[in-house]
Protein backbone atom coordinates (compact mmCIF):
# COMPACT_ATOMS: atom_id res chain seq x y z
CA UNK A 1 0.00 0.00 0.00
CA UNK A 2 1.38 3.28 -0.91
CA UNK A 3 2.26 6.14 1.16
CA UNK A 4 -0.42 9.12 0.60
CA UNK A 5 1.61 12.35 -1.15
CA UNK A 6 0.41 15.83 -0.91
CA UNK A 7 0.11 18.75 1.04
CA UNK A 8 -1.59 17.19 3.85
CA UNK A 9 0.33 14.78 4.53
CA UNK A 10 2.19 16.28 7.33
CA UNK A 11 -1.01 16.60 9.41
CA UNK A 12 -1.74 13.17 8.66
CA UNK A 13 -0.91 11.43 12.32
CA UNK A 14 -3.35 13.86 13.92
CA UNK A 15 -6.02 12.49 11.58
CA UNK A 16 -4.87 8.92 12.66
CA UNK A 17 -4.60 9.98 16.81
CA UNK A 18 -7.87 11.08 16.18
CA UNK A 19 -9.47 7.98 14.59
CA UNK A 20 -7.35 5.65 16.87
CA UNK A 21 -6.47 2.19 15.61
CA UNK A 22 -6.26 2.68 11.58
CA UNK A 23 -8.27 -0.20 10.71
CA UNK A 24 -7.64 -0.10 6.43
CA UNK A 25 -10.89 -0.62 4.34
CA UNK A 26 -9.38 -3.00 2.00
CA UNK A 27 -8.59 -5.34 5.08
CA UNK A 28 -11.95 -5.25 6.24
CA UNK A 29 -13.11 -5.59 3.06
CA UNK A 30 -10.70 -8.71 2.73
CA UNK A 31 -11.72 -10.37 6.15
CA UNK A 32 -15.09 -9.74 5.52
CA UNK A 33 -14.69 -12.00 1.81
CA UNK A 34 -13.14 -14.21 3.50
CA UNK A 35 -15.98 -15.12 6.03
CA UNK A 36 -18.33 -14.65 3.00
CA UNK A 37 -15.92 -17.58 1.46
CA UNK A 38 -15.94 -19.87 4.47
CA UNK A 39 -19.83 -19.92 4.37
CA UNK A 40 -19.51 -20.39 0.48
CA UNK A 41 -16.79 -23.25 0.61
CA UNK A 42 -19.03 -24.75 3.53
CA UNK A 43 -22.25 -24.94 1.38
CA UNK A 44 -20.04 -25.67 -2.26
CA UNK A 45 -18.59 -28.44 -0.67
CA UNK A 46 -21.24 -30.02 0.88
CA UNK A 47 -23.16 -29.84 -2.42
CA UNK A 48 -20.38 -30.53 -4.26
CA UNK A 49 -20.07 -34.12 -1.73
CA UNK A 50 -23.29 -34.92 -2.20
CA UNK A 51 -23.51 -34.74 -6.22
CA UNK A 52 -19.78 -36.57 -6.24
CA UNK A 53 -21.72 -39.17 -3.82
CA UNK A 54 -24.74 -39.84 -6.04
CA UNK A 55 -21.54 -40.12 -8.84
CA UNK A 56 -19.77 -42.59 -7.24
CA UNK A 57 -23.97 -44.69 -6.65
CA UNK A 58 -24.44 -44.21 -10.52
CA UNK A 59 -20.94 -44.80 -11.59
CA UNK A 60 -21.02 -48.18 -9.45
CA UNK A 61 -24.33 -49.01 -10.22
CA UNK A 62 -23.54 -48.66 -14.11
CA UNK A 63 -20.37 -50.93 -13.46
CA UNK A 64 -22.71 -54.01 -11.44
CA UNK A 65 -24.93 -53.81 -14.34
CA UNK A 66 -21.95 -54.01 -16.74
CA UNK A 67 -20.69 -57.28 -14.58
CA UNK A 68 -24.74 -58.41 -14.81
CA UNK A 69 -24.60 -57.96 -18.57
CA UNK A 70 -21.05 -59.77 -18.89
CA UNK A 71 -21.67 -62.70 -16.10
CA UNK A 72 -25.13 -63.61 -17.20
CA UNK A 73 -24.76 -65.24 -19.78
CA UNK A 74 -21.71 -67.70 -18.49
CA UNK A 75 -23.59 -67.92 -15.01
CA UNK A 76 -26.94 -69.14 -16.45
CA UNK A 77 -24.67 -71.82 -18.69
CA UNK A 78 -22.62 -73.31 -15.54
CA UNK A 79 -26.04 -73.49 -13.89
CA UNK A 80 -28.02 -75.44 -16.51
CA UNK A 81 -24.93 -77.76 -17.04
CA UNK A 82 -24.46 -78.11 -13.48
CA UNK A 83 -21.49 -77.16 -13.61
CA UNK A 84 -20.76 -76.33 -10.10
CA UNK A 85 -16.68 -75.81 -10.06
CA UNK A 86 -17.50 -73.72 -13.25
CA UNK A 87 -19.83 -71.45 -11.26
CA UNK A 88 -17.86 -71.47 -8.57
CA UNK A 89 -15.10 -69.84 -10.42
CA UNK A 90 -17.70 -67.25 -11.80
CA UNK A 91 -18.79 -66.55 -8.56
CA UNK A 92 -15.05 -65.59 -6.84
CA UNK A 93 -14.29 -64.17 -10.26
CA UNK A 94 -17.32 -61.59 -9.73
CA UNK A 95 -16.47 -60.68 -6.29
CA UNK A 96 -12.64 -59.65 -6.85
CA UNK A 97 -14.56 -56.90 -8.84
CA UNK A 98 -13.54 -53.74 -6.70
CA UNK A 99 -16.85 -52.01 -7.20
CA UNK A 100 -18.65 -55.95 -6.14
CA UNK A 101 -19.06 -56.27 -2.26
CA UNK A 102 -21.30 -59.43 -2.52
CA UNK A 103 -22.77 -61.98 -4.97
CA UNK A 104 -25.31 -64.14 -4.42
CA UNK A 105 -26.05 -66.78 -6.93
CA UNK A 106 -29.60 -68.64 -6.25
CA UNK A 107 -29.82 -71.78 -8.65
CA UNK A 108 -33.46 -72.90 -9.32
CA UNK A 109 -33.83 -75.61 -11.23
CA UNK A 110 -37.26 -77.49 -12.34
CA UNK A 111 -36.89 -80.78 -10.62
CA UNK A 112 -33.79 -79.77 -8.54
CA UNK A 113 -33.39 -78.55 -5.01
CA UNK A 114 -32.78 -74.70 -4.57
CA UNK A 115 -29.07 -74.08 -3.77
CA UNK A 116 -27.36 -70.64 -3.22
CA UNK A 117 -24.08 -70.06 -4.42
CA UNK A 118 -22.18 -66.81 -2.99
CA UNK A 119 -19.16 -64.85 -1.95
CA UNK A 120 -18.15 -61.36 0.03
CA UNK A 121 -14.96 -59.44 0.01
CA UNK A 122 -13.16 -59.20 2.76
CA UNK A 123 -14.23 -57.04 5.46
CA UNK A 124 -17.63 -56.57 3.96
CA UNK A 125 -20.36 -55.42 6.27
CA UNK A 126 -23.53 -55.12 4.61
CA UNK A 127 -24.31 -53.05 1.44
CA UNK A 128 -25.25 -49.86 3.31
CA UNK A 129 -25.62 -47.25 1.00
CA UNK A 130 -24.00 -49.07 -2.25
CA UNK A 131 -26.47 -49.90 -4.69
CA UNK A 132 -28.09 -54.12 -5.06
CA UNK A 133 -29.09 -55.54 -7.84
CA UNK A 134 -31.35 -57.89 -8.70
CA UNK A 135 -31.51 -60.25 -12.13
CA UNK A 136 -32.74 -62.90 -13.43
CA UNK A 137 -30.99 -65.71 -14.70
CA UNK A 138 -32.19 -67.44 -17.85
CA UNK A 139 -30.70 -70.00 -20.41
CA UNK A 140 -31.64 -70.58 -24.03
CA UNK A 141 -31.09 -74.41 -24.37
CA UNK A 142 -32.40 -73.92 -27.82
CA UNK A 143 -33.71 -70.96 -29.83
CA UNK A 144 -37.09 -69.80 -28.40
CA UNK A 145 -36.49 -71.30 -25.57
CA UNK A 146 -36.14 -69.46 -22.49
CA UNK A 147 -35.60 -71.26 -19.10
CA UNK A 148 -35.46 -69.60 -15.90
CA UNK A 149 -32.50 -71.02 -13.72
CA UNK A 150 -32.07 -68.89 -10.73
CA UNK A 151 -31.39 -65.14 -9.64
CA UNK A 152 -28.21 -63.34 -9.46
CA UNK A 153 -27.71 -60.55 -6.64
CA UNK A 154 -25.27 -58.11 -6.74
CA UNK A 155 -24.46 -55.86 -3.51
CA UNK A 156 -21.80 -52.78 -4.12
CA UNK A 157 -18.91 -52.50 -2.24
CA UNK A 158 -19.87 -49.17 0.01
CA UNK A 159 -16.19 -49.11 1.38
CA UNK A 160 -15.08 -47.85 -1.94
CA UNK A 161 -17.47 -45.61 -2.31
CA UNK A 162 -16.28 -43.81 0.85
CA UNK A 163 -12.36 -43.84 -0.20
CA UNK A 164 -13.68 -42.75 -3.57
CA UNK A 165 -15.54 -39.26 -1.89
CA UNK A 166 -12.37 -38.68 0.75
CA UNK A 167 -10.64 -38.73 -2.19
CA UNK A 168 -12.46 -35.96 -4.08
CA UNK A 169 -13.52 -34.29 -1.16
CA UNK A 170 -9.66 -33.45 -0.54
CA UNK A 171 -9.80 -32.29 -3.75
CA UNK A 172 -12.64 -30.17 -3.45
CA UNK A 173 -11.92 -28.16 -0.05
CA UNK A 174 -8.48 -27.62 -1.51
CA UNK A 175 -10.32 -26.11 -5.15
CA UNK A 176 -12.91 -24.00 -2.98
CA UNK A 177 -9.86 -22.94 -0.24
CA UNK A 178 -7.76 -21.84 -3.06
CA UNK A 179 -10.50 -20.71 -4.97
CA UNK A 180 -11.75 -18.21 -1.75
CA UNK A 181 -8.13 -16.89 -1.15
CA UNK A 182 -7.35 -15.77 -4.86
CA UNK A 183 -10.77 -14.00 -5.01
CA UNK A 184 -10.00 -12.22 -1.33
CA UNK A 185 -6.69 -11.07 -2.75
CA UNK A 186 -8.09 -9.84 -6.05
CA UNK A 187 -10.50 -8.21 -4.16
CA UNK A 188 -7.93 -6.49 -2.16
CA UNK A 189 -5.67 -5.55 -4.39
CA UNK A 190 -8.53 -4.02 -6.48
CA UNK A 191 -10.24 -1.74 -3.44
CA UNK A 192 -6.70 -0.53 -2.04
CA UNK A 193 -6.01 0.76 -5.97
CA UNK A 194 -9.38 1.69 -6.97
CA UNK A 195 -10.68 3.02 -3.39
CA UNK A 196 -8.05 2.93 -0.51
CA UNK A 197 -5.11 5.22 -2.13
CA UNK A 198 -7.31 7.50 -3.09
CA UNK A 199 -9.55 7.61 0.25
CA UNK A 200 -5.95 8.76 1.92
CA UNK A 201 -5.31 11.19 -0.14
CA UNK A 202 -8.65 12.64 0.29
CA UNK A 203 -8.31 12.67 4.03
CA UNK A 204 -4.83 13.71 3.83
CA UNK A 205 -5.57 16.43 1.39
CA UNK A 206 -8.50 17.25 3.91
CA UNK A 207 -6.20 17.40 7.03
CA UNK A 208 -3.69 19.80 5.40
CA UNK A 209 -6.73 22.58 4.55
CA UNK A 210 -6.10 25.65 6.69
CA UNK A 211 -7.84 29.66 5.49
CA UNK A 212 -4.26 29.83 3.49
CA UNK A 213 -4.70 27.01 0.89
CA UNK A 214 -8.36 26.60 0.54
CA UNK A 215 -7.12 27.39 -3.30
CA UNK A 216 -5.50 24.22 -3.28
CA UNK A 217 -7.67 22.01 -4.78
CA UNK A 218 -8.15 18.37 -4.60
CA UNK A 219 -6.65 16.12 -7.60
CA UNK A 220 -7.09 12.50 -7.50
CA UNK A 221 -4.90 10.74 -9.97
CA UNK A 222 -7.24 8.23 -11.81
CA UNK A 223 -6.22 8.02 -15.09
CA UNK A 224 -9.20 6.99 -17.57
CA UNK A 225 -11.80 6.55 -14.59
CA UNK A 226 -15.41 6.82 -14.85
CA UNK A 227 -17.92 9.12 -13.29
CA UNK A 228 -18.26 7.47 -9.60
CA UNK A 229 -18.47 8.32 -6.05
CA UNK A 230 -15.07 9.22 -5.76
CA UNK A 231 -15.41 11.60 -8.57
CA UNK A 232 -18.08 13.18 -6.58
CA UNK A 233 -16.13 13.30 -3.37
CA UNK A 234 -13.53 14.99 -4.90
CA UNK A 235 -15.75 17.92 -6.68
CA UNK A 236 -17.73 17.98 -3.20
CA UNK A 237 -14.21 18.32 -1.43
CA UNK A 238 -13.34 21.05 -4.42
CA UNK A 239 -16.58 23.06 -4.47
CA UNK A 240 -16.78 23.42 -0.50
CA UNK A 241 -12.85 24.63 -0.26
CA UNK A 242 -14.05 27.41 -3.45
CA UNK A 243 -17.29 27.82 -0.96
CA UNK A 244 -15.28 28.21 2.36
CA UNK A 245 -12.90 30.65 0.43
CA UNK A 246 -15.50 32.85 -0.96
CA UNK A 247 -17.13 33.15 2.65
CA UNK A 248 -13.77 33.57 4.20
CA UNK A 249 -13.19 36.45 1.97
CA UNK A 250 -16.68 38.30 1.89
CA UNK A 251 -16.43 37.70 6.01
CA UNK A 252 -12.76 39.36 5.83
CA UNK A 253 -13.94 42.53 3.41
CA UNK A 254 -16.80 43.07 5.73
CA UNK A 255 -14.69 42.96 8.97
CA UNK A 256 -11.91 45.07 7.06
CA UNK A 257 -15.26 47.30 6.15
CA UNK A 258 -16.25 47.40 9.91
CA UNK A 259 -12.65 48.36 11.12
CA UNK A 260 -12.98 51.12 8.70
CA UNK A 261 -16.00 52.41 9.74
CA UNK A 262 -14.85 52.28 13.27
CA UNK A 263 -11.60 54.26 12.81
CA UNK A 264 -13.90 56.73 11.23
CA UNK A 265 -16.33 56.78 14.10
CA UNK A 266 -13.44 57.24 16.58
CA UNK A 267 -11.84 60.08 14.26
CA UNK A 268 -15.28 61.78 14.31
CA UNK A 269 -15.87 61.28 17.85
CA UNK A 270 -12.29 62.54 18.33
CA UNK A 271 -12.32 65.43 17.01
CA UNK A 272 -15.80 66.44 18.25
CA UNK A 273 -14.51 65.70 21.47
CA UNK A 274 -11.79 68.11 20.93
CA UNK A 275 -14.18 70.59 19.57
CA UNK A 276 -15.82 70.43 22.65
CA UNK A 277 -13.28 70.87 24.88
CA UNK A 278 -12.10 73.54 23.20
CA UNK A 279 -15.55 74.86 23.52
CA UNK A 280 -15.89 74.14 26.80
CA UNK A 281 -12.46 75.90 27.37
CA UNK A 282 -13.76 78.82 26.22
CA UNK A 283 -16.65 78.97 27.65
CA UNK A 284 -14.68 77.84 31.13
CA UNK A 285 -12.12 81.08 30.11
CA UNK A 286 -15.17 83.27 29.41
CA UNK A 287 -16.94 82.83 32.27
CA UNK A 288 -13.65 83.78 34.70
CA UNK A 289 -12.79 86.33 32.56
CA UNK A 290 -14.26 89.73 31.71
CA UNK A 291 -14.75 90.72 28.48
CA UNK A 292 -13.58 94.08 28.07
CA UNK A 293 -10.07 93.85 29.76
CA UNK A 294 -9.14 90.07 29.44
CA UNK A 295 -8.22 90.13 32.88
CA UNK A 296 -9.56 88.04 35.37
CA UNK A 297 -13.29 88.78 36.82
CA UNK A 298 -14.68 89.06 40.12
CA UNK A 299 -15.85 84.96 40.19
CA UNK A 300 -11.48 83.96 38.91
CA UNK A 301 -10.66 85.99 41.64
CA UNK A 302 -12.69 84.91 44.61
CA UNK A 303 -11.56 81.09 43.28
CA UNK A 304 -7.86 82.70 43.20
CA UNK A 305 -8.25 84.65 47.05
CA UNK A 306 -9.62 81.19 48.31
CA UNK A 307 -6.64 78.94 47.04
CA UNK A 308 -3.98 81.70 48.46
CA UNK A 309 -5.48 82.29 51.59
CA UNK A 310 -5.12 78.79 52.36
CA UNK A 311 -1.93 78.30 50.85
CA UNK A 312 -0.78 81.47 52.96
CA UNK A 313 -2.12 80.27 56.20
CA UNK A 314 -0.52 77.18 55.57
CA UNK A 315 3.09 78.03 54.67
CA UNK A 316 2.84 81.16 56.62
CA UNK A 317 4.79 83.15 53.98
CA UNK A 318 2.48 85.65 53.97
CA UNK A 319 -0.02 87.56 51.47
CA UNK A 320 -0.40 90.89 50.69
CA UNK A 321 -3.80 92.88 48.83
CA UNK A 322 -4.14 95.48 46.62
CA UNK A 323 -7.49 97.50 45.76
CA UNK A 324 -6.67 99.24 42.43
CA UNK A 325 -9.18 102.26 41.74
CA UNK A 326 -9.35 104.87 39.12
CA UNK A 327 -9.34 108.52 40.15
CA UNK A 328 -12.39 110.27 39.13
CA UNK A 329 -13.61 108.07 36.17
CA UNK A 330 -16.83 109.53 36.52
CA UNK A 331 -15.75 112.37 35.19
CA UNK A 332 -13.52 110.39 32.64
CA UNK A 333 -16.71 108.88 31.29
CA UNK A 334 -18.59 112.39 31.58
CA UNK A 335 -16.56 114.43 29.51
CA UNK A 336 -14.49 111.64 26.66
CA UNK A 337 -17.37 110.00 26.66
CA UNK A 338 -18.49 106.07 27.80
CA UNK A 339 -15.95 104.47 24.46
CA UNK A 340 -13.11 106.29 25.65
CA UNK A 341 -13.86 105.24 29.21
CA UNK A 342 -13.45 101.57 27.87
CA UNK A 343 -9.98 101.90 26.00
CA UNK A 344 -9.08 103.98 29.15
CA UNK A 345 -9.93 100.63 31.49
CA UNK A 346 -8.05 98.45 29.18
CA UNK A 347 -5.14 100.29 28.92
CA UNK A 348 -5.06 100.46 32.80
CA UNK A 349 -5.60 97.08 32.90
CA UNK A 350 -3.38 95.73 30.74
CA UNK A 351 -0.53 98.36 32.38
CA UNK A 352 -1.30 96.62 35.44
CA UNK A 353 -1.05 93.39 34.33
CA UNK A 354 2.16 93.88 32.75
CA UNK A 355 3.86 94.89 36.01
CA UNK A 356 3.13 91.61 37.86
CA UNK A 357 6.18 89.61 37.57
CA UNK A 358 5.33 86.50 39.88
CA UNK A 359 3.81 83.96 37.99
CA UNK A 360 1.51 83.84 41.09
CA UNK A 361 0.25 87.28 41.32
CA UNK A 362 -3.16 87.91 40.04
CA UNK A 363 -4.93 90.80 38.81
CA UNK A 364 -8.78 91.03 38.30
CA UNK A 365 -11.22 93.22 37.42
CA UNK A 366 -13.52 93.03 40.42
CA UNK A 367 -15.67 96.21 40.12
CA UNK A 368 -16.42 98.96 37.23
CA UNK A 369 -13.46 100.88 37.86
CA UNK A 370 -11.58 98.44 40.52
CA UNK A 371 -8.88 95.81 40.12
CA UNK A 372 -8.22 93.77 43.03
CA UNK A 373 -4.58 92.39 42.85
CA UNK A 374 -3.68 89.08 45.50
CA UNK A 375 0.09 89.37 45.72
CA UNK A 376 1.10 85.95 47.16
CA UNK A 377 4.55 85.35 49.19
CA UNK A 378 4.19 89.17 49.40
CA UNK A 379 4.66 91.10 52.68
CA UNK A 380 4.19 94.37 53.57
CA UNK A 381 7.04 96.42 51.85
CA UNK A 382 7.47 94.53 48.83
CA UNK A 383 3.69 94.88 48.46
CA UNK A 384 3.68 98.77 48.86
CA UNK A 385 6.93 99.03 46.28
CA UNK A 386 4.66 97.07 43.72
CA UNK A 387 2.14 99.29 44.69
CA UNK A 388 4.17 102.65 43.89
CA UNK A 389 5.16 101.44 40.59
CA UNK A 390 1.50 100.27 39.63
CA UNK A 391 0.64 103.90 40.54
CA UNK A 392 3.62 105.19 38.65
CA UNK A 393 2.66 103.14 35.85
CA UNK A 394 -0.86 103.91 35.45
CA UNK A 395 0.02 107.79 35.20
CA UNK A 396 3.21 107.02 32.82
CA UNK A 397 0.41 106.05 30.22
CA UNK A 398 -0.28 109.57 29.71
CA UNK A 399 -3.89 109.10 29.31
CA UNK A 400 -5.29 112.81 29.34
CA UNK A 401 -7.36 113.69 31.65
CA UNK A 402 -8.17 116.95 32.15
CA UNK A 403 -11.11 116.69 34.38
CA UNK A 404 -9.24 115.41 37.13
CA UNK A 405 -8.31 117.19 40.42
CA UNK A 406 -5.27 114.51 40.95
CA UNK A 407 -3.23 114.77 37.65
CA UNK A 408 -3.84 115.86 34.03
CA UNK A 409 -3.55 112.21 33.06
CA UNK A 410 -5.44 108.98 34.49
CA UNK A 411 -4.44 107.82 37.69
CA UNK A 412 -4.90 105.33 40.42
CA UNK A 413 -5.30 105.16 43.87
CA UNK A 414 -4.43 101.62 45.42
CA UNK A 415 -4.91 100.01 49.27
CA UNK A 416 -2.94 97.86 50.35
CA UNK A 417 -3.41 95.47 53.28
CA UNK A 418 -1.48 92.16 54.27
CA UNK A 419 -2.38 89.22 55.93
CA UNK A 420 -2.07 89.36 59.78
CA UNK A 421 0.20 86.48 61.03
CA UNK A 422 -2.52 86.39 63.85
CA UNK A 423 -3.90 82.59 63.18
CA UNK A 424 -7.70 84.29 63.01
CA UNK A 425 -7.02 86.59 59.90
CA UNK A 426 -9.67 85.89 56.74
CA UNK A 427 -10.03 87.30 53.21
CA UNK A 428 -12.86 89.78 54.25
CA UNK A 429 -10.96 91.20 56.87
CA UNK A 430 -8.00 91.15 54.70
CA UNK A 431 -10.12 92.87 51.45
CA UNK A 432 -11.96 95.22 54.14
CA UNK A 433 -8.53 96.72 55.67
CA UNK A 434 -7.22 97.07 52.08
CA UNK A 435 -10.42 99.13 51.08
CA UNK A 436 -10.76 101.40 54.02
CA UNK A 437 -6.88 102.23 53.12
CA UNK A 438 -8.03 103.03 49.31
CA UNK A 439 -10.78 105.19 50.99
CA UNK A 440 -7.74 106.98 52.65
CA UNK A 441 -5.65 107.16 49.46
CA UNK A 442 -8.32 108.93 47.78
CA UNK A 443 -9.38 111.42 50.45
CA UNK A 444 -5.58 112.15 50.42
CA UNK A 445 -5.56 113.35 47.44
CA UNK A 446 -6.23 110.17 45.02
CA UNK A 447 -2.73 108.93 42.70
CA UNK A 448 -1.45 106.99 45.86
CA UNK A 449 -0.86 104.20 47.71
CA UNK A 450 -2.09 103.63 51.58
CA UNK A 451 -1.88 101.08 53.25
CA UNK A 452 0.17 99.79 56.68
CA UNK A 453 3.74 101.59 55.36
CA UNK A 454 2.35 104.43 52.96
CA UNK A 455 2.10 107.43 53.84
CA UNK A 456 -1.70 107.49 53.91
CA UNK A 457 -1.32 105.07 56.08
N1 LIG B 1 -16.70 103.52 30.51
C1 LIG B 1 -16.96 102.74 31.54
N2 LIG B 1 -17.28 103.25 32.70
C2 LIG B 1 -17.53 102.52 33.76
C3 LIG B 1 -17.49 101.14 33.67
N3 LIG B 1 -17.79 100.61 34.92
C4 LIG B 1 -18.00 101.68 35.75
N4 LIG B 1 -17.85 102.83 35.05
C5 LIG B 1 -17.98 104.13 35.55
O1 LIG B 1 -17.01 104.44 36.52
C6 LIG B 1 -17.52 105.46 37.32
C7 LIG B 1 -17.16 105.30 38.72
O2 LIG B 1 -17.47 106.43 39.40
P1 LIG B 1 -17.36 106.59 40.91
O3 LIG B 1 -17.67 105.34 41.64
O4 LIG B 1 -18.16 107.78 41.34
O5 LIG B 1 -15.89 106.93 41.20
P2 LIG B 1 -14.93 108.02 40.56
O6 LIG B 1 -15.64 108.86 39.63
O7 LIG B 1 -13.79 107.25 39.89
O8 LIG B 1 -14.42 108.77 41.76
P3 LIG B 1 -13.31 108.28 42.70
O9 LIG B 1 -13.30 106.86 42.75
O10 LIG B 1 -13.64 108.96 44.00
O11 LIG B 1 -12.03 108.88 42.16
C8 LIG B 1 -19.02 105.51 37.08
O12 LIG B 1 -19.36 106.68 36.39
C9 LIG B 1 -19.31 104.30 36.23
O13 LIG B 1 -20.34 104.56 35.27
C10 LIG B 1 -17.17 100.59 32.43
O14 LIG B 1 -17.13 99.38 32.24
N5 LIG B 1 -16.90 101.41 31.40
Amino acid sequence: MSAPSGAGSGAQPAVLERSGRQRSLGWRLVWTTLAFCSLFILASVATLTWLAWNTGLARMDAELAQIEQIYSGTLSKAIWELDREALLAHVHSVRDVPAVGRIVVQVALANRPAEVFESTRDGWAGPGRAPTRRLALTYEPYPGAHETVGTLVLQGNEQLLWQQLRRQLATIVLAQLMQSLVLAGLIMLMFNRMVTVHVQRIAAHLAGVGPANLGAQLHLDRAGHAQDELTQLESGVNHLQANLANHLERQQRYEQELADHRDHLARLVAERTAELQTANARLQSLARTDPLTGLPNRRQFDEAKTVEMRRALRTGQGLALLICDIDCFKDYNDHYGHAMGDRCLSAVAHTLQARLARAGDVAARIGGEEFGVILPGTDATGAYLLAQRLVEAVAECGIEHLYSPAARVVTISVGLAVLSPDAHDNFDALFQRADEALYRAKTAGRNQVAGPLGSAA
